[in-house]
């Protein structure tokens, strides 16, 4: 089997007849770790998501989970194929109970026994879920109504979740919750694919880190080594520097650096 739950070798994809927006990008997804992809507006992040979820067929390129090609297939096969999209945005219904939220992402699951052990298993693993299991979502706060959309998204069971900006709107507080929730579906033993225009909060959360720039990979590498690179931070982290360290990817640590 492959090291990589994820795998997205060399894609180029675009919308319609525009220009390509992703040009032979790889990023690689380990299992049990947390990969975030970090990058200006309009550097095609958001575009990564839907082609690994099926939502954007790419032109050119595979994508590959858990060591099987699943490349070109529509967004059920690749939600059997133990992948969960998490959209930016909201997307939980506000008239609706937290409880019938969740159980939309079960749709598919047609064993009982097993809907029912990842009922218990999202709410061990976000307790605000289970405490307001009978209430509407609307009555949430922001950052409870995420973790509604994450404990959604877990009820397939995926190997893999993809997580679009799950901080947008939030305060700093709430942010923070969240991203320790991100942690906990990592501990959890399912691997993140996160998307963030928040790239300090998501860098330090991450294990991994790749800079999108000009549809491809830029540079990659162990979380930490990015954070203290100086000119990543100018460049890209708001411009605090840290540590005067240089990340140097390597193959093994998911790694794809691409110049130009
Ligand atoms: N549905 C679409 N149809 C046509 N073009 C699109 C569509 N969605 C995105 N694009 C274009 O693709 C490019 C990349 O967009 P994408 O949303 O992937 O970037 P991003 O890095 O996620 O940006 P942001 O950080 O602002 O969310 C942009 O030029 C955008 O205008």
């Amino acid at each position: 089997m492959s090291d990589y739950l994820l795998e997205l070798n060399d894609i180029e994809a675009g919308y319609g007849r525009a220009a390509l927006v992703l040009r032979g990008l790889t990023v690689k997804v380990p299992a049990g770790s947390v990969v975030c992809l970090v990058g200006p507006n309009g550097a095609g992040k958001s575009t990564v998501l839907k082609v690994a979820s099926g939502l954007l067929t790419p032109r050119s390129g595979s994508v590959v989970v858990d060591g099987v090609d699943v490349t070109g297939q529509g967004p059920q096969a690749m939600l059997a194929s133990g992948l969960a999209h998490v959209l930016q945005g909201h997307s939980v219904f506000r008239e609706m109970t937290v409880e019938e939220n969740v159980m939309l992402g079960a749709f598919t699951v047609r064993d009982k026994a097993k809907v029912a052990e990842r009922m218990e298993f999202v709410q061990s693993l976000f307790p605000i879920v289970g405490e307001r299991w009978k209430q509407l979502a609307g009555l949430l706060s922001g950052g409870q109504q995420k973790q509604v959309e994450f404990a959604r998204s877990l009820m397939v069971s995926p190997k893999v979740v993809l997580l679009d900006e799950p901080s947008m709107g939030l305060d700093p507080k709430t942010t923070a919750t969240v991203f320790d929730q991100v942690v906990r579906m990592r501990n959890a033993g399912i691997a993140v694919l996160l998307v963030e225009q928040n790239a300090r909060r998501a860098l330090e959360t991450a294990d991994v880190g790749c800079v999108l720039d000009l549809g491809r990979v830029h540079i990659s590498g162990p979380a930490p080594e990015l954070l203290a690179d100086p000119q990543l931070g100018a460049l890209y982290l708001g411009g605090r520097p840290s540590e005067p360290a240089h990340a140097q990817a390597t193959p093994a640590e998911t790694a794809t650096r691409e110049n130009g």
